[in-house]
């Protein structure tokens, strides 16, 4: 098992990465998401033993790499699938996934797996993209590492492809059985693919927990708004059964850290109802056409701004004005009012 304990990372005398802690589950799928520059990279680097750590320690059982004590990359067990997919152009598919191996049946095995019996003679630049980073999952899969790192792995693919291959990479690490930290900037990616996503802010942890967990009860207002559309509507909490009074109706709230009195709701897009209505509560400020749906943004009489997407049916301009209604009936997140 992989367990990070108190992991720090500095360049010079900057904390890249501080008092990172996880543990990662035999065949668990680790999603590490955050704003550019927060770590997530040097993070991947430091397990990989790429990079010297600062401090704390990282442990495989096999071994265990402190600052005083470094184990190299090749001594880790470790499997890297990065975007560039970083394949041997001038070998085959089969000899790249079976580089090294002295026992070639993995390699058939994933080749087999991962539908590249077709390409097993042809070189890589004859390859797409997709067929790539196949040829690269292989090959790491193939060598039976401990756990793999995945950088960004489809950052480099088109939409249609990203979606199919996200999932081909999630069936075979479930069928490998192997733990993976994977590094993505798509946030639906790491709520779908996911076992467990990490929000790294500044270097540090911000959430570690279930997808539904970290969107639906986010840690904090920057989870909450990087997992996806945030609204924060004003209300005020009854403390006798957590619900919240606001503007667009009352909803049952979960407070988080204790928020109590004043409190703002979290709502996203598909927690409020748009109709079109001359008495209405709001405005339509801006709205962007999404094929089956229409994004909106609406001005409160109060000021505030509350994104809702709606079906695509329904049509409305800057400036009509329409009422707002909360129809969700699921808790939602309840922060103290700043
Ligand atoms: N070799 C280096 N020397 C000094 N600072 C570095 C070095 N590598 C990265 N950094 C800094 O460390 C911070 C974290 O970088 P890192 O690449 O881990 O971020 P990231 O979350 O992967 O970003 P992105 O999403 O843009 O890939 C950044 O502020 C970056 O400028």
């Amino acid at each position: 098992m992989l367990k990070v304990n108190n992991l720090s990372v500095n360049y010079g005398d900057t904390d890249v990465v501080s008092n990172l802690n996880l543990e990662l589950a035999k065949d668990e799928i680790l999603m590490l998401v955050g704003p550019t520059g927060c770590g997530k990279t040097t993070i991947l680097q430091a397990l990989a033993g790429l990079i010297p750590i600062s401090s704390g320690d990282i442990n495989l059982g096999q071994w265990r790499a402190t600052p005083e004590k470094q184990i190299p990359p090749e001594k880790r067990h470790v499997g890297m699938v990065f975007q560039d997919f970083a394949l041997f152009p001038h070998l085959t598919v089969e000899q790249n996934v079976a580089f090294r191996l002295a026992d070639k049946q993995p390699a058939d095995h994933w080749i087999t797996l991962l539908g590249l019996d077709a390409f097993r003679q042809v070189k890589p630049s004859t390859l797409s993209g997709g067929q790539k980073q196949r040829v690269a999952l292989a090959r790491t899969l193939a060598h039976k590492p401990a756990f793999i790192l995945l950088d960004e792995p489809l950052s480099n693919l088109d939409a249609a492809l990203k979606d199919s291959l996200r999932w081909e990479i999630r069936d075979a690490l479930k069928t490998a059985g192997v733990p993976a930290i994977w590094v993505t900037h798509d946030q639906e990616e790491a709520l779908s693919v996911g076992d467990r996503v990490g929000i790294l802010k500044n270097g540090k942890l911000e959430q570690l927990d279930t997808p539904e967990t970290c969107f639906c009860e986010p840690a904090s207002r920057f989870v909450a708004r990087f997992l996806g559309e945030a609204s924060f509507l004003p209300g005020e909490l009854n403390p006798s059964d957590n619900s919240v009074k606001t503007a667009l109706g009352t909803a049952p709230g979960i407070p988080v850290n204790n928020a109590t009195g004043s409190v703002d709701l979290l709502v996203r897009p598909d927690d409020v109802s748009l109709i079109l209505d001359d008495t209405g509560n709001g405005e339509i400020d801006w709205v962007r056409y999404e094929g089956c749906a229409r994004f909106y943004a609406v001005k409160l009489d109060d000021g505030t701004l509350v994104k809702i997407r709606a079906s695509h049916e329904n049509k409305a301009e800057p400036g009509d004005r329409v009422k707002l209604v909360i129809t969700t009936t699921h808790p939602l997140a309840v922060f103290q009012r700043q």
